[in-house]
């Protein structure tokens, strides 16, 4: 769909994003919108095709991803953010997507993405997804550390099936942590006001569970591949980002 797009779409909205790729205008962009029906109890994805409303350069470019995961508080996102001033990167959380979206006002998935989130459940990856198909369009950059995802075998169908095709997939960021650094890091990051309904022992001890159980064995498939980079994410930050940065320096960014 987006080369399809970025075929017939021009690029007059100058490239924006400081990195070269294929920088469509937002504008111009199919959006996927997501409906839950209960007839059925099932997710279904309706798709609509803004007319492009420039013409020019053409770019077969597709955007690049890099896949960041590790355990709750193992410092994705704290490292995420530098990656980004040093790499030219656009972040984008799955976790931030899918509580923005639970505050979204008419959103039809807050009640629903409040319980998974609460009880450290993954939601389904229809929800997910969307979320951030659209936001990689709307952000119309071209490098994206997909932060949080994909966390289980669902993530990972649901990805293969809607995004696999369009992306330029790079490899796996995985921040390496014990549970009981990363169980600290959470509580602290509660204790300094993060707000989140997520950082106490009780969601915690869930997250750790569903962690186990069903994002590691998707790192390990990525292991298999030879596509994970493993960082150890025990050490502070400054420690971690030295060797983040040999990555991305190693893989030409
Ligand atoms: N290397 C580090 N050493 C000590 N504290 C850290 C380190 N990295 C991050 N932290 C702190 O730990 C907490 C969790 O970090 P962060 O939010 O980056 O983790 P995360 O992996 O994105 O978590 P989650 O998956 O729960 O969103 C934050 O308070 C952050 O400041
Ligand atoms: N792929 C994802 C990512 C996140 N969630 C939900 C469930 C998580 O416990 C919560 C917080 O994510 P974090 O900010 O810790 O990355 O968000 C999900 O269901 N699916």
């Amino acid at each position: 769909m987006w080369r399809a797009l970025a075929r017939t779409t021009l690029r007059a909205v100058a490239n924006d994003c400081g990195s070269p790729g294929v920088g469509l205008a937002p504008s111009a962009l199919t959006q996927h919108q997501l409906r839950h029906s209960k007839a059925s109890n099932r997710f279904i994805t309706t798709t609509s095709t803004a007319p492009p409303h420039n013409i020019g350069i053409m770019s077969v470019e597709k955007p690049k991803i890099v896949f960041v995961l590790g355990g709750p508080g193992a410092g994705k996102g704290t490292q995420c953010s530098r990656i980004v001033d040093r790499f030219q990167f656009t972040h984008l959380s799955a976790g931030d997507l899918l509580r923005e979206e639970r505050s979204r006002e008419g959103s039809e998935f807050g009640n629903l993405i409040e319980d998974y989130i609460r009880n450290g459940k993954i939601v389904p990856v229809e929800v997910t997804c969307s979320l951030l198909e659209n936001a990689m369009k709307a952000s119309g950059k071209s490098r994206f550390l997909i932060d949080g995802f994909p966390r289980n075998q669902d993530n990972l169908d649901g990805w293969n099936r809607q995004m696999s095709e369009k992306v330029d997939f790079q490899f796996v960021l995985f921040f390496d942590c014990g549970e009981d650094v990363c169980v600290k890091r959470c509580l602290g990051r509660g204790q300094s006001g993060s707000g989140r309904t997520d950082d106490n022992l009780d969601s915690l001890k869930k997250r750790i569970s569903t962690y186990n159980n069903d994002s590691l064995p998707i790192i390990k498939f990525f292991e298999g591949a030879g596509q994970v980079k493993r960082i150890d994410a025990s050490p502070d930050a400054e420690e971690v980002f030295g060797e983040v940065e040999k990555i991305f320096v190693a893989s030409g960014f």
